[in-house]
């Protein structure tokens, strides 16, 4: 199994009021597979992302990323783990406003281990003749494109997805969208995607709905319907 999260849970203590936000998670993903966290506000999404991603830590509970214990790593190597494994994308795109779309991309690439060329990865995503732009000078979803071409181009074992449209009109998301399940079969990158927008599971080969803190549904799609049919 390329992921394994296993009684996973994680409280935040504001002051005297603790919030228990992870009760016992569990859930796996296939290697090469897209995985969907689907699930309300504040019901626990970005935060077990953000603990497979080695961003945040657990109380307590196992998760193993292509065979790495990532919940034993110390910092450094957690450090590592996120710089050499994991691709990231948000909601909000936080491109370098002074650097061009090629420069953004090759921050990333210059200190990765393993990359694909800068070139290869903005064909990927359609924006080879944009190159030289700032980002100031794109669209929302381009600029989510160029997000999505620096994370891919350090060729990550897995491409985590914080609600990746969330910022995007339904045309743009869906171009996203397609994108994400091109990169998925270009490249064979695993990805886990995080939304609200029960609409986009059909894209995904697994999906874990949460609630409060809970996986409070597993569901194994058969077929994949491609992006470019998802409506909502
Ligand atoms: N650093 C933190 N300190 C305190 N509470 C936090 C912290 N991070 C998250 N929380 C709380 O944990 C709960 C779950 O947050 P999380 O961001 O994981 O949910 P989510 O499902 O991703 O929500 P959304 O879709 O709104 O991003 C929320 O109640 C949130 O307020």
């Amino acid at each position: 199994m390329f992921i394994k999260v296993e009684n996973l849970t994680k409280s935040y203590k504001t002051g005297e009021v603790t919030t228990t936000v992870l009760k016992g998670v569990a859930m796996e993903l296939h290697k090469g597979e897209i995985g969907v966290i689907l699930g309300p506000s504040g019901s626990g999404k970005s935060t077990l992302l953000n603990i497979i991603g080695g961003i945040d830590r657990s109380d307590s509970g196992t998760v193993i990323v292509d065979n790495i214990k990532v919940t034993k790593l110390t910092d450094d190597e957690l450090t590592d783990y996120r710089r050499d494994f994991i691709g990231f994308i948000f909601q909000f795109y936080n491109l370098i406003p002074n650097l061009t779309v090629g420069e953004n991309i090759e921050v990333v690439a210059n200190i990765s281990k393993s990359p694909f060329s800068i070139d290869e990865v903005l064909e990927a995503v359609g924006l080879l003749d944009k190159k030289n732009r700032f980002p100031k000078e794109l669209s929302g979803g381009e600029q989510q494109r160029v997000s999505i071409a620096r994370a891919v181009v350090k060729n990550p074992r897995l491409l985590l997805c914080d609600e990746p449209t969330g910022a995007l009109d339904f045309a743009s998301s869906r171009e996203i969208l397609k994108l994400l399940q091109n990169i998925n079969k270009r490249f064979g990158t695993t990805i886990l995607m995080i939304t609200h927008n029960s609409a986009i599971s059909g894209m995904a080969g697994q999906v874990y709905r949460v609630r409060s803190g809970e996986i409070v549904e597993r569901i194994m799609n058969e077929t994949i319907i491609p992006a470019e049919r998802i409506e909502w």
